[in-house]
């Protein structure tokens, strides 16, 4: 096993799913958080951040930047990347539907009056969303409820979980976001009250995002 050291704000967000593989797994790695303050001074470190941009994962001496990367490598290495290319197929589309939600989330945030945000909100979750949302809430309901695919936990338990997380319960909470989808409100109980992360999830570090 390679020496694993992770580079991230005090934060889940883009590095939480490497680290709930990491948790999974039993893997040990260095989990090296940073405070906005200290940001400026450790991004002129140019080989380790060479976007100038975090999460970055160390693999002893070569350096991985873009959560995404870091994410499917992990998932390849420590067996969260399905059984076979189908199943691998059914966890990029889930993670690739994600990453549509997350970028017609990006300007839901961008700075506008409260007047104006509570209208691009309510358009979020009552249209822009709702393809999105409404596909994956079928795939979990066809798949049974506990996993999006296989019959193990993947990286589409695992960032599906993540994400709705972060929308749900954290200062990017949206308001009545999973009002519509019972089957994805089930799935991210089981998986928080029942899953094989319960402890990990009970006692990680409470951040913000
Ligand atoms: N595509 C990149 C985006 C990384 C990114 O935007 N990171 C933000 C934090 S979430 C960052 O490093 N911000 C500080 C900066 O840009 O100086 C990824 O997914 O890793």
């Amino acid at each position: 096993m390679p020496n694993y050291k992770l580079f991230y704000f005090n934060l889940r967000a883009r590095a939480e799913p490497a680290r709930m593989m990491f948790a999974l797994a039993g893997c040990e790695y260095v989990d090296d958080r940073f405070t906005h303050e200290e940001w400026p001074q450790r991004k002129t470190d140019k080989e380790l951040f060479p976007i100038g941009q975090a999460p970055v994962l160390l693999v002893d001496d070569k350096v991985i930047p873009q959560s995404a990367a870091i994410s499917r490598y992990l998932a390849r290495e420590l067996n969260f990347y399905g059984a076979n290319s189908l199943e691998a197929a059914q966890i990029d589309v889930v993670l690739e539907t994600m990453a549509d939600i997350e970028d017609k989330m990006m300007p839901l945030y961008a700075d506008q009056d409260a007047a104006k945000k509570a209208e691009v909100l309510k358009a979020f979750v009552e249209i822009t969303s709702k393809p999105y949302f409404t596909y994956l809430e079928q795939l979990i309901e066809e798949a049974g409820g506990k996993h999006f695919v296989g019959n193990k936990v993947s990286l589409a338990d695992i960032h599906i979980f993540n994400m709705l997380d972060m929308m749900t319960n954290s200062k990017y909470k949206i308001e009545g976001l999973l009002d519509s989808y019972p089957q994805l409100r089930a799935f991210c109980k089981s998986f928080r009250d029942e899953g094989p992360l319960k402890s990990y999830l009970e006692s990680r570090p409470v951040t913000e995002a």
